[in-house]
């Protein structure tokens, strides 16, 4: 078992990684049960999770209230969330309580904003079921929705009780998520870390073929270095979480140019947007271009993403540019751009003109 402390004081939180905890973690939950039934929300591919966790928590002697909502980034949405609210609400949820969110990135953003908005404010535990999830979405305490506007634009800040990641959870993920998942943990060695790149370019086909100590390896460091950013810029305002979103920018705009659905994951964006990010840094001279072709390279070869063509979009740069108006970056008209120095050596850079990104975006389309 690996513990990782989120350390941020009074809302400081344990990450708890054991493989085979999902049917042990009616005992780790009793802490966090108060006598009435514990609601779990889930979605509707997790049946299977589900059951397990409903037979552990019995034996724990917790009752337990699913609330199941449809599965994909569709359910970050204001109806899912009205529907989750009404549903908490009808059980009778008071402050103290806990809620469950049992999967993907999709239910820990939807579960902790209804839960941080409920009532000013009731409590939850993050049981990250999917591989994004497990090395980034369930540590920190971002929670949100998408609006027709754009990603994430509706959410707060709200910390997780605890997190319970079981690894072994991962084997029923389908490939095509586990891929997506893995984009988020190549992040953490471009963003401050090429030791921990080289270790993703050695290990990340065993890791994405199933081997168990690769996968268990890299959730360990992920949480750990996400831990660290956290404690130290819990709200993003030091410029150091910031670092995380490297990728995202041009990310959320791949996503809201294929309508946030299964033609692009999250994952998927992300990947592509850290190989134009890096492509970008090396076109201004900023990194060498062989980081650049290093990391387009390491993504292309696991199956993701890795420019505009392979993300499957051919819009121009005016278009995409325009989805980042909303980015929560934006300050005073500009928007500090994550972009690189070298594999390891992430930045936020403030002098980007993004009349400059739309030209650059061109040169990376290949019309169809
Ligand atoms: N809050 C944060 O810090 C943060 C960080 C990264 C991403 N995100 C958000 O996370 C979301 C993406 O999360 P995701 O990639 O987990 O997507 P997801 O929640 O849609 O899960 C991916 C798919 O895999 C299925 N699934 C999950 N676990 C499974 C399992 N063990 N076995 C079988 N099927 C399983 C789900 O039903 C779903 O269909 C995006 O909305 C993204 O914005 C948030
Ligand atoms: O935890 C963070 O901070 C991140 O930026 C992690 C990202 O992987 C994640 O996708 C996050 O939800 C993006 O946040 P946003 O502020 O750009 O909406
Ligand atoms: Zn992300």
């Amino acid at each position: 078992m690996t513990v990782v402390r989120v350390d941020l004081a009074a809302r400081g939180y344990d990450v708890v990684i054991e493989a085979g905890l999902l049917a042990r973690a009616g005992a780790a939950l009793v802490p966090f049960a108060n006598g009435r039934p514990m609601p779990i929300v889930t979605d509707a591919n997790l049946a299977p999770q589900l059951a397990v966790l409903t037979d552990s928590l019995a034996a724990a002697g917790i009752a337990a209230t699913p609330i199941v909502v449809p599965p994909g980034e569709g359910s970050k949405s204001w109806a899912t969330l009205a529907e989750v609210i009404d549903r908490l609400l009808a059980l009778g949820i008071e402050r103290s309580d806990h809620v469950v969110a049992l999967g993907g990135g999709v239910i820990g953003d939807l579960v902790g904003f209804a839960t941080a908005i409920l009532k000013r404010g009731c409590r939850f535990v993050q049981m990250p079921t999917s591989l994004l999830a497990q090395v980034d979405s369930s540590v920190g305490g971002k929670t949100a929705i998408n609006t027709a506007a754009g990603k994430n634009l509706v959410g707060a800040f709200h910390q997780p009780s605890i997190v319970l990641i079981d690894p072994q959870v991962l084997d029923t993920l389908p490939p095509r998520e586990l891929r997506a998942g893995y984009a988020e943990v190549v992040k953490y060695g471009l963003i401050d870390d090429a030791g921990f790149f080289g270790w993703c370019q050695a290990n990340g086909a065993a890791l994405l073929a199933g081997d168990a100590a690769a996968r268990e390896t890299a959730i360990a460091h992920a949480v750990a270095a996400k831990a660290r950013i956290v404690a130290e810029d819990e709200r993003e305002t030091s410029g150091r979480r910031a670092l995380l979103n490297l990728g995202h920018t041009f990310g959320h705009a791949l996503e809201a140019e294929t309508g946030f659905g299964a033609a692009l994951l999250h994952g998927e964006a992300v990947a592509a947007g850290m190989a134009l990010a890096f492509a970008y840094s090396a076109e201004r001279g900023l990194c060498v271009v062989s980081d650049a072709q290093a990391v387009a390279a390491h993504l292309a070869a696991v199956g993701l993403p890795h420019d505009l063509a392979s993300a499957g979009v051919d819009a121009d740069g005016d278009r995409l540019v325009a989805h980042m108006a909303h980015d929560k970056k934006m300050e005073g008209g500009t928007l500090p751009f994550l972009l690189a120095r070298g594999i390891g050596r992430t930045f936020l850079d403030r002098s980007v003109d993004l009349r400059d990104v739309a030209r650059f975006l061109d040169t990376q389309r290949v019309p169809a």
